[in-house]
């Protein structure tokens, strides 16, 4: 049986914003089923290089399907950028793309434990041979620290009553299922948001948790920059505002370079300038993109280059 395609989401304008250089080495660090690194592909020459990362074992199997000697695909977690091109001997790259979060296949595949779309083990782990999943950590986390996590990363109001849900169910049967997860969150919310299934904020935050989602990216973020050659550029597609913050702040300040303290007269040669520029504002996909690909509606793209010297 095929599995489900994934779309990708602002394609053309996040590649486009890459301006690729034929000849030069990219590193596409959320592979998923590939759609951003054939584009990528597509404008490089013979003598270009495409690194693609993904932590997902079956984006990197589903990936040798491309057979294309220009392509590297590695699986690793981002936040290990620096190891990976330092494994393989590349020093600086010509540009980065980062697509994160999860993508359709792991959503739509029922046996990775994603979703209250189907009923099926609990699982949520992008990399199912790493850290812990969703139904261990519901086995053993603290009340405080389920309800913490729903309010956190899901910005959900009913967080301690789902939380205070939970832990007494668990006292009478494990949560083993995404069913069974779905329907003790749909019974602990009092009101709905209208075109929302009551679980989407909760199964949401305990993903971006579980997958220390936005920890990687705040570790990806000053590998890109210190990779990067003057010149190069890095994109980036965030689908959740406490993503886009820490990507928007990252830029922002990667671009301002060190401030001198307020009380402190500190001659601007003596601070650090700001390794990048910014390119454009933030994108948000199109209206037609949207009502084809639903998924496109959250997502933003942030631009930024590389600036000083080129490396020695
Ligand atoms: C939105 S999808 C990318 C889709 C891809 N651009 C395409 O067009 O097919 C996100 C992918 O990034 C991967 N991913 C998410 N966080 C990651 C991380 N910290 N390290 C490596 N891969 C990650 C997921 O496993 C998923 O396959």
């Amino acid at each position: 049986m095929s599995e489900p395609a994934h779309v990708p989401v602002l394609a053309h304008e996040a590649v486009t914003a890459l301006a690729i250089r034929p000849d030069g080495i990219y590193v596409d660090a959320t592979f998923g089923r590939g759609g951003h690194s054939r584009l990528i592909l597509a404008g490089l020459g013979p003598t270009g290089r495409l690194i693609a990362l993904d932590r997902d074992p079956h984006a990197i199997e589903a990936g040798a399907a491309l057979r294309d000697p220009r392509l590297t695909l590695v699986h690793s977690a981002f936040s290990r950028l620096g190891a990976v091109l330092d494994t393989l001997d590349v020093a600086r790259v010509d540009g980065v793309l980062l697509d994160i979060g999860v993508s359709s296949p792991q959503l739509d595949d029922a046996t990775r434990g994603f979703s209250f779309r189907f009923d099926a083990p609990l699982d949520m782990r992008m990399d199912p041979g790493s850290g812990m999943s969703a139904a261990d950590w519901l086995a053993t986390a603290e009340e405080g620290e389920i309800s913490e996590v729903i309010r956190t990363y899901g910005e959900e109001r009913f967080a301690k009553s789902i939380a205070r849900a939970l832990v007494a169910a668990r006292q009478k049967e494990a949560i083993r299922s995404t069913g069974r997860l779905a329907d003790l969150i749909a019974a602990a919310v009092k009101k709905r948001e209208p075109g929302q299934h009551p679980a989407t904020r909760s199964f949401q935050a305990i993903r971006i948790y579980l997958n220390r989602e936005l920890e990687e990216l705040s570790a990806v973020l000053p590998q890109c920059v210190d990779r990067l050659q003057p010149g190069g550029r890095l994109a980036v597609i965030s689908f959740h505002s406490l993503e886009d913050r820490i990507v928007k702040r990252f830029m922002r300040d990667e671009a301002r370079g060190e401030q001198a303290p307020a009380r402190l007269p500190i001659p601007a040669a003596m601070l650090k300038p700001g390794r990048l520029r910014l390119v454009g504002r933030a994108q948000h996909a199109s209206d037609a993109e949207v009502a084809a690909n639903p998924r496109a509606r959250s997502a933003v793209l942030r631009v930024a280059e590389r600036v000083g010297e080129a490396a020695a």
